[in-house]
């Protein structure tokens, strides 16, 4: 997909659906398992995934060498293509002009859909200072932006003025919503959809309230497990079939907080490692491995349905 094609004026948003942004898995000595990746990848758009992201927080992407971040997007990038799906690319950095340039080489591998970027991490520039920094991706990056609007993380929060002159941006596709809640500026964003803008929540454990209020889906680490189910609950809500969205989001909201009482993603690593899906469970640091008790109250939740 070019930058032009993907950018015609249309009210159906590029990106709807589930994107399973992917752990990296590592060996027990904390090397790169570059085949188990792979596999993750195709099993993850063979159960219904919309679409993969490649280096987003729950990747690790900070403890990456740049040799380690290519060979992440070149695996990703295969399985999207064998499967005809897009691939999205974090790209978190806090100083501008080394983000432009993060993007320029991403828009010219060519396999690339869109990048997701945070917020200047740390920083705090302000609503106006992110608004700027955000247009001057948008001028000069070359690629399809999602916003990541994650004030946890960042440290700088946006209001919904701000989030809709970000979604007049041509450039700007969509936003992936993870401020911790569903609130008024949530709603007010859903109350008044940008033609062509997708919102896609974020926060794992409230996603089928979020698609149930009207957003396009999602992009959540819980997804790495059970990936059918998450797809199936944001189509069955997408479609208007409440009864069984509403049961399936309960469940999975259950899994959900049962992966996220350690830092994302310590826990789905363990159960994926459980699972005999990773080779190890390792992360590297700061983050430590999970306890053996939060992997084992998450496994259960995480089996698939009979
Ligand atoms: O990597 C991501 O994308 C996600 N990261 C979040 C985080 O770790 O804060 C969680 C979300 O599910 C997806």
């Amino acid at each position: 997909m070019t930058l032009a094609s993907s950018l015609e004026p249309t009210t159906e948003p590029l990106f709807n659906g589930l994107y399973v942004p992917l752990v990296t898995p590592f060996t027990d000595d904390l090397r790169l398992a570059p085949e188990a990746l792979a596999r993750l990848a195709d099993e993850a758009l063979s159960a219904g995934a919309s679409g993969l992201v490649a280096l987003g927080t729950t990747a690790e992407a900070a403890t990456l060498t740049a040799e380690e971040r290519e060979t992440v997007i070149r695996v990703c990038s295969a399985a999207c293509r064998a499967h005809g799906a897009p691939l999205i690319v974090g790209v978190g950095t806090n100083d501008t002009a080394t983000a432009i340039t993060a993007l320029r080489e991403l828009a010219a591998r060519g396999d690339v859909a869109a990048a997701l970027v945070p917020a200047p991490p740390y920083i705090r520039p302000g609503e106006a200072g992110t608004l700027a920094h955000f247009a001057a991706l948008a001028e000069h990056g070359g690629l399809p932006l999602v916003v990541y609007d994650i004030p946890y993380r960042t440290g700088q929060t946006l209001g919904a003025g701000t989030i809709t002159a970000l979604g007049r941006l041509p450039e700007v596709v969509g936003i992936k919503h993870a401020t911790g809640s569903i609130d008024p500026t949530t709603m007010e964003l859903l109350d008044s959809p940008l033609p062509g803008f997708a919102v896609l929540g974020g926060d794992d454990i409230v996603l089928s309230p979020l698609v149930a209020a009207g957003a396009h889906g999602g992009i959540v680490a819980s997804a790495n497990l059970r990936t059918a189910d998450y797809a199936e609950m944001i189509a069955l809500w997408r479609r208007g079939s409440a009864a069984p969205a509403r049961a399936l989001g309960a469940d999975l909201a259950r899994l959900s907080a049962a992966l996220f009482t350690e830092p994302n993603p310590t826990v789905i690593k363990g159960v994926l490692h459980a699972q005999n899906r990773i080779p190890s469970p390792a992360v590297r640091m700061p983050l430590l491995a999970a306890s053996a008790d939060s992997v084992r109250r998450a496994a259960p939740l995480a089996a698939s349905r009979k």
